[in-house]
């Protein structure tokens, strides 16, 4: 919490009918009970509130009739004469207010004086310091997804949203997609982006890669990039994107906000949050696929999500059955991932430190980053290219993994890798070997619990910055040659299993599932591009430790 800095304002002011006394700095509105005997009190102790200015919501000025004063709803309170009879001016301030597991909540509180002008004069200055705030989004583009999830997005954003888009006075066009691809194709061609000062996705993670796709290819056309090329380097995106949950992974909206609640995500539009995002663009045979920002899958959660899509019906239940089906169905996946690894960072896939709101390891290699960058264009080299070393492994996987950021869902609330940044510009590329059905859900349990996923000697995880994959069946004749030289012995085995598919590495082909989409090509070069884009969040907040520590009026 801020110090408050020098006073705009102090008064004495009532709230509930008790005296306290009420002061305004550029960061802090603050109200303190009044003591009015200097002897203490053990029962009543000394109440102090504080709320950043920054997140105020609004300045409510209360009207007044005929002894009435009008509550939130409408509806009309009478006013207790004796209790009121000189504090009759009224104003209320909603805020920002911090439940349990990172929710936000809007709060109020109702301040009467006994002066007009005094009550006059803390609204407008109030609201002069809201109107400071250059940060805050005024009109937004909301996108809404009526089928994602459990189809309530329309619901939720209207009954939850909407409301408190009003309080705060930013204005909103809304748009109810009518097909898959709307929004992309809407942000892509149509949108007139200079008009808004964000885009709001209301849906899953599916409905996010749908809003990202027509920002980021938007944004390469009008500043003359060849979205084609995977060693260009692509513009960043100025829109900010909030995210309202409203599907069935929600895992974006999870690791970047902390929760998935529509309320939450809305008040952290509404305050103006900034949390940059690494983007990975995916090619094959330098032909643009898709973008992904949190989980690129092969094998395990490929197959997951193909079953699944044929279960849309049964809502994010879906997930369970195909989860549990592929689990026992066990196929396991041949082919050769390359990978570069994320040199001179600070950081590994393996820290107990996770990344918070404010990161320093993303600040520190989002610097990095573009220092490089700088540097890389001056000598005219693509970037990854001369970046380091080219490692390869060859195989056979249960599941090939790269998460972008930890990717922690309600499903998993530490994530397929806990330790990922969200802004850092890499990927931790994480390789499940073939292994036993009782490892593989060893491994995955693990998910689930404090134990690391990653201590399991099938198991391998490595910080990257590009990779490729290719599998078997499209290596070419020379890559397949190479194979046998090397692995001759592993090549006749692999026959074996071809003709025996109980023993579960039979050669069945997987998908990508990328961000909840299946990409229509296996062979990939994926590339980490730090911090495209930008969402209306802050990060995963530290909870508190001592709630009286950050509260000045404590010191
Ligand atoms: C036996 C216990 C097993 C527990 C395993 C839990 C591991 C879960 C990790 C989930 C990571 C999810 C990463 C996010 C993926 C989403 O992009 C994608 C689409 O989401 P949406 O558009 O909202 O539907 N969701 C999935 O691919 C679902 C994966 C579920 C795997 C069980
Ligand atoms: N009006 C619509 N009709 C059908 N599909 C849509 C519509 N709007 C968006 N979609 C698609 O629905 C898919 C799933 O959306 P999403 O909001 O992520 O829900 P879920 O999390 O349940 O998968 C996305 O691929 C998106 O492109
Ligand atoms: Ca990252």
């Amino acid at each position: 919490m801020e110090r408050p800095g020098r006073l705009l304002l102090l008064s004495e002011l009532r709230v509930r009918n008790t005296a306290y006394d009420v002061s305004l700095s550029r960061s802090l509105l603050t109200w303190k009970r009044r003591v009015s005997s200097p002897v203490y009190h053990p029962f009543r102790p000394s109440v102090c509130h504080s709320v950043s200015v920054s997140e105020i919501i609004s300045v409510r000025e209360e009207e007044e009739e005929n002894g009435s004063r009008r509550r939130e709803d409408g509806s009309w309170k009478k006013i207790k004469e004796r209790e009121e009879k000189d504090y009759r001016q009224a104003f209320t301030v909603l805020y920002v207010e911090r439940c349990r597991q990172h929710r936000w909540r809007c709060a109020e509180v109702t301040f009467t004086c006994s002066d007009a002008a005094l009550c006059q004069h803390w609204i407008s200055s109030i609201r002069e310091q809201l109107a400071a705030i250059t940060s805050r989004p005024k009109h937004l583009l909301v996108y809404i997804n009526p089928y994602g999830g459990k189809r309530q997005g329309k619901r939720i954003y209207e009954q939850k949203v909407a409301p408190l888009f009003a309080l705060a006075g930013v204005s909103t066009h809304v748009i109810v997609t009518e097909f898959a691809n709307h929004a992309r194709d809407h942000l892509k061609m149509e949108a007139e982006l200079k008009k808004f000062d964000g885009v709001v996705c209301v849906g899953g993670d599916g409905m996010f890669s749908e809003i990202i796709h027509g920002l980021i290819w938007r944004t390469q056309i009008d500043n003359s990039v060849d979205p084609n090329c995977p060693d260009e380097t692509l513009s960043t995106c100025s829109l900010r994107i909030g995210i309202i949950p409203a599907g069935s992974t929600d895992c974006i909206c999870f690791a970047t906000v902390g929760t998935n609640d529509p309320v939450t995500s809305a008040l952290h539009i509404i305050v103006g949050d900034s949390q940059p995002m690494d983007v990975c663009s995916v090619h094959h045979n330098n032909t643009f696929l898709r973008y992904s920002v949190s989980l690129l899958g092969y094998g395990f959660y490929g197959d997951v999500l193909t079953d699944s899509e044929r279960k849309r019906w049964m809502g994010p239940a879906r997930y369970d059955l195909s989860g549990l089906k592929m689990f026992l169905t066990h196929h396991c996946y041949e082919g050769t991932v390359s990978y570069l690894p994320a040199r001179g960072i600070i950081g590994t896939p393996r820290d107990a430190a996770r990344c918070q709101s404010g990161c320093v390891v993303c600040q520190h290699n989002g610097r990095l980053h573009s220092e490089r960058a700088e540097r890389y264009e001056m000598d005219d080299t693509s970037d990854c290219e001369s970046d380091g070393e080219w490692r390869t492994i060859r195989g056979k996987f249960l599941a090939i993994n790269a998460a972008s950021m930890s990717c922690a869902c309600p499903r998993s609330p530490k994530g397929l890798s806990p330790a990922a940044h969200l802004a850092d510009g890499t990927t931790d590329l994480i390789l499940v070997r073939k292994c036993s059905r009782f490892d593989f859900l060893r491994h995955l349990l693990r998910h689930t619990s404090k134990d690391d996923q990653f201590d399991l000697t099938f198991v391998e995880v490595h910080r990257v910055r590009r990779f490729r994959f290719t599998p078997r069946h499209c290596q070419s004749d020379s890559e397949l040659e190479l194979d046998l030289q090397e692995n001759g012995k592993h090549q006749i085995f692999s026959q074996i299993c071809r003709d025996h598919p109980a023993c579960g590495c039979a050669p069945a082909y997987s998908s990508w599932n990328c961000d909840g989409e299946i990409l229509t090509h296996t062979a990939i070069d994926v590339r980490a591009h730090c911090q495209l884009i930008k969402l209306f969040a802050r990060g995963i907040e530290e909870p508190p430790v001592f709630e009286d520590l950050t509260n000045p009026c404590a010191i």
